[in-house]
């Protein structure tokens, strides 16, 4: 097995008895089967060479045997579904929980449509391997065994007739290896690009629609779906051969067998003769089900390979080893920018170049500047996006490297310039800041962001249905869910990224009071345009291009 999917394996660890069960159950309905067709044919053939067979005692085997390995393909079915659908939800938790504290990667921006095919279609792939391919192998090298002891028992003859049949068999996945690994990476790369630009698509559907953009787009992505089914079909064409060679080599080993029968009636008992047809293409069906299993390994391969990139993807910035508490809030001297830089490449001039400035407790201070000055970026390295490649960001005297990720986010909470909503109520969207907080705290909140007044077009208030990505809601009214998520946090230091930008100036004015009145101890940093914001903050932070900062 591969490098990726090995390192994949070893979470089969974790559910130990379960696939102990899996391995087990599949044994038994393999032994099961090949039991019960050998003792049939032998029936069979006994009563035709000598017409006196035990039939009352071996159908009653039969039956019970047939009872017994029904019983365990439904519990072989049953728990390899239950081990491989376990396995996968771990891989998948692990590679989110990497992907959350990898993302945003601010040197190799990636699709998030990409990444969102990574996370479910190639981890969903791995049912395969869990389900199936594992306990499968080992399965079939017992039956391999079974089958030739049995063999070897009508006669060693009969081993000629279908061993080199096997090995040709088990060969097949080897054989095309390469194409099948280079098919499967080309599969899982097209079927990538193809979902990264339908979610981009989806999610420019307006702006590609009143562009008159979508017929291009629309071709662009004919394109890319017949890229696609040019490699499933390539992909078919092959497993297609593979399959007719597995086909022939069974009928061969059948065919082999009437010939070993037939140059050893001497020696054979006839009675054995069916049982040998069945001995020699028992074995092989097993094989041909791992290798029809390992003819998926290139694609396996492939999305292995995409699964370990991201559990390898290394932070975008590290837990503190010994991290430090914040003082208590009566304590609290604020957020402060000391001598910051930042850049986003290496190979382009720094965005923020020594950027120094303090955000006292229960002081508003505007942060202004061009578009491009670096105002969002200030944002996200005050929650701790990225960290500064030079100088240090503080609250309260703590570096922000040695704070734990939970106390930074109770502590600093930022409403972005295009706030995320979730499919549910406003309730449940405003209840992603403080999942903790009741009912009460989130009315409250709501009613401080201006969420229940008559004009605020919310008709059933808190129990407003919020669509997919805040579909059915203005820019306004997102920015007023935001808000009311920010201030349930009940932070030290609220972040305003535009966020009040998308409102009428009343409303802009109303939700500023409601901020200014939300707690005399709360730091708030405005990054805004309007003069009317600016006006109403205590300092205004002018970004210069080329990030240095200035104060007015
Ligand atoms: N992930 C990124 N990778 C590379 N460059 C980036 C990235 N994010 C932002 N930039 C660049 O950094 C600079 C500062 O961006 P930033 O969004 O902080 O500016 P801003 O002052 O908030 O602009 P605006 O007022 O338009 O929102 C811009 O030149 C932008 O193109």
């Amino acid at each position: 097995m591969s490098g990726p999917l090995r390192r994949l394996l070893p979470v089969v660890g974790e559910r130990r008895a379960t696939f102990v069960w899996t391995v087990a159950s599949n044994a038994a309905v393999q032994l099961g089967a090949l039991t019960t067709t050998v003792l049939g044919t032998w029936l069979a053939g006994r009563a035709a060479a000598t017409s006196t067979a035990p039939l009352a005692i071996v159908a009653t085997a039969l039956c019970g045997l047939a009872v017994v390995t029904a019983a365990m393909t439904w519990r072989e079915s049953w728990v390899s579904h239950d081990l491989a659908y376990r396995l996968i939800g771990t891989l998948r938790a692990r590679v989110f929980d990497r992907l959350r504290v990898s993302l945003p990667d601010r040197r190799k921006p990636r699709r998030s449509g990409d990444l969102v095919s990574v996370a479910f279609a190639d981890i969903d792939r791995l049912e395969w391997l869990y389900a199936h391919t594992a306990a499968q192998a080992l399965t079939s090298a017992m039956m391999v065994a079974a089958t030739a002891t049995l063999s070897l028992l009508v006669t060693p003859w009969l081993l000629l007739a279908w061993v080199p049949f096997v090995v040709v068999t088990a060969a097949l996945p080897w054989l095309s290896g390469r194409a099948g690994t280079r098919q499967g990476t080309e599969l899982t790369e097209a079927a990538a690009t193809l979902n990264a630009e339908l979610v981009d698509t989806v999610r420019g559907l307006g702006e590609l629609s009143s562009a008159g953009a979508l017929h291009r787009r629309t071709a662009a992505l004919e394109k890319r779906t017949s890229a696609l089914t040019a490699v499933q079909t390539r992909i078919g064409s092959r497993v297609g051969w593979e399959r007719a060679v597995t086909d022939a080599a069974l009928a061969l080993s059948a065919i082999g067998a009437l010939a070993v029968c037939a140059a050893n009636l001497d020696t054979i008992d006839r009675a054995l003769a069916p049982v040998a047809m069945v001995l020699a293409t028992a074995a092989l069906g097993p094989i041909a089900q791992i290798s029809d299993l390992l003819r998926n390994v290139g694609t396996l391969r492939a999305a292995g390979t995409r699964i370990t990139e991201i559990l390898d993807r290394a932070p975008a910035v590290q837990e503190p080893r010994a991290p430090r508490p914040l003082p208590s809030r009566d304590r609290a001297t604020g957020l402060v920018f000391d001598h910051v830089s930042f850049g986003y490449r290496d190979d382009a001039p720094p965005v923020l170049r020594d950027v120094s400035f303090t955000v006292r407790p229960g002081e508003r201070v505007a942060l202004t500047g061009p578009s491009g000055a670096g105002k969002t970026t200030c944002a996200l390295l005050a929650t701790r996006m990225w960290d500064p490649d030079a100088g240090r960001v503080t609250l309260d005297g703590v570096d922000l490297t040695e704070l734990t990720d939970d106390d930074l986010r109770r502590a600093i909470s930022a409403v972005p310039q295009e706030p995320g909503l979730l499919t549910g109520t406003i309730a449940t969207n405003i209840r992603l800041g403080n999942p903790d907080a009741d009912d009460i705290e989130v009315e409250r909140a709501a009613r401080r962001a201006g969420i229940l007044d008559p004009g605020a077009g919310f008709p059933a208030g808190l129990a407003t249905v919020v669509g997919e990505s805040g579909d059915g809601l203005s820019g306004g009214q997102r920015a007023r869910v935001a808000v009311a998520r920010a201030l349930l946090v009940n932070p030290r230091i609220l972040i305003l990224d535009e966020a009040t930008a998308n409102l009428d100036p009343e409303a802009d004015e109303a939700i500023t009071a409601a901020l200014a009145s939300a707690g005399n101890d709360i730091g708030v940093l405005v990054i805004a345009h309007r003069p009317a914001t600016l006006a109403g903050c205590h300092r205004v932070i002018a970004l210069r291009e080329g990030g240095r900062a200035g104060r007015s």
